[in-house]
């Protein structure tokens, strides 16, 4: 992991693609080969599936976060978090505290970056050697298929990590709410993994040592509308990398897929909340007691569709495995130790592909 003077810290690269929303206004009919995927890499959902009626499980963050230990709504929501953990690894939250007018004005900022025209755009596109900015990831080579969307990365938190050259060069009110966002996501997502880590059965500390001061990265993700929707992914099917990623869907489009027992059910945005999943991280954390789930994003002809991932990670500096406690509880380490910048340098150098990024760290 390289250390940048002014440019925080650069986790990975990506070979740079053309704007996918320039691309979309030029009323083609027609999808260039690159976006074009073959049946099996498209895990669409049909109308006749029957895990269409499924739903994720909601969980109440205020009854989650309730200073009264001892009530029945905590404990129950406490139950509902480590069942929907276990079996699910997504979820949605409510009362999850993030106020409606700071979630408005992100949005309309969001949006605001993604309307820019190309030739401010371009002052903010990826370098050769840095995945922030705009452009897509995971993109190792040539010849690899592309998805149907346009992102925006930047490395978030803590703030030693930050490209402070790159906030200058955002629209100052973006970089302001992007910068509170990110804190209260931050918030968010340290509660919720403190309630996991009492579920697991791990104490205050351990967890704490872990998750406390995690890196943070963000990634927006515009699905401009496409013309032959069935032929391309707006996201190629993944498990993300992180310890938590907590997704804010800008639009009411549905798009987001989660695999669920080798079927996808459509998660349908719900007003005011978040999505949350599990991430290999906490895969490892919990030794293989919590999942990281296979998701994907679809496209429509008709509809452009936004969202806002934001990608909470473990302590850097702190070694990716498996909680020593649990290690001792299971008498087994399910997975291996290795160092937080290691983690993360193999993941970024390979492209995206199901779960596969997990299998090296299994024992
Ligand atoms: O846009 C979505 O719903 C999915 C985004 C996602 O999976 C990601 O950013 O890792
Ligand atoms: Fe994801």
């Amino acid at each position: 992991m390289e250390n940048h003077k002014d440019v925080g810290i650069n986790f990975g690269r990506s070979l740079i693609v053309p704007c996918v929303q320039e691309l979309a206004k030029k009323s083609i009919t027609k999808i260039p080969p690159r976006y074009v995927r073959q049946d099996h890499q498209k895990p669409f959902l049909t109308s006749s599936d029957d895990t269409s009626n499924l739903s994720i499980p909601v969980i109440d963050l205020h009854a989650l976060f309730s200073t009264d230990s001892e009530s029945s709504t905590y404990s129950s929501e406490l139950n509902k978090l480590h069942s929907a953990s276990k079996e699910w690894g997504f979820f949605q939250v409510i009362n999850h505290g993030i106020s409606e007018s700071l979630l408005e004005d992100f949005k309309s900022e969001v949006l605001k970056l993604f309307k820019l025209p190309m030739e401010e755009k371009e002052k903010l596109w990826q370098k050769e050697d840095c995945q922030e900015g705009f452009g897509q990831l995971f993109v190792a080579s040539e010849d690899q298929k592309l998805d149907w969307c346009d992102k925006f990365y930047v490395n978030t938190l803590p703030l030693n990590i930050r490209n402070s050259k790159l906030f200058q060069k955002l629209p100052p009110i973006l970089s302001e709410k992007v910068d509170t966002y990110s804190r209260e996501i931050k918030k968010v997502a340290v509660g919720i993994l403190g309630e996991m880590g009492k579920a697991l059965g791990m104490s205050k500390e351990e967890m704490g040592e872990l998750f406390d001061d995690g890196a943070q990265f963000l990634q927006m993700n515009y699905y401009p509308q496409c013309p032959e929707p069935e032929l391309a992914m707006g996201f190629s099917p993944h498990s993300d990398a992180t310890g938590l990623t907590i997704l804010y869907q800008l639009t009411k489009t549905t798009g987001l897929q989660v695999r669920k027992h080798g079927n996808w059910v459509s998660v349908k945005p719900l007003p005011n909340a978040l999505v949350v999943n599990i991430g290999d991280i906490m895969e490892v954390v919990s030794n293989g007691v919590y999942k990281s789930i296979e998701h994907c994003a679809t496209v429509q002809s008709n509809e452009e569709r936004l969202s806002v991932a934001t990608f909470y990670s473990s302590n850097m500096g702190v070694e990716v495995g498996p909680a020593r406690s649990l290690v001792a509880q299971h008498n087994v380490a399910n997975f291996r130790r290795v160092a937080f910048e290691e983690y993360y340098k193999d993941f970024f150098a390979r492209k995206l592909d199901g779960k596969s990024n997990l299998e090296f760290m299994k024992l």
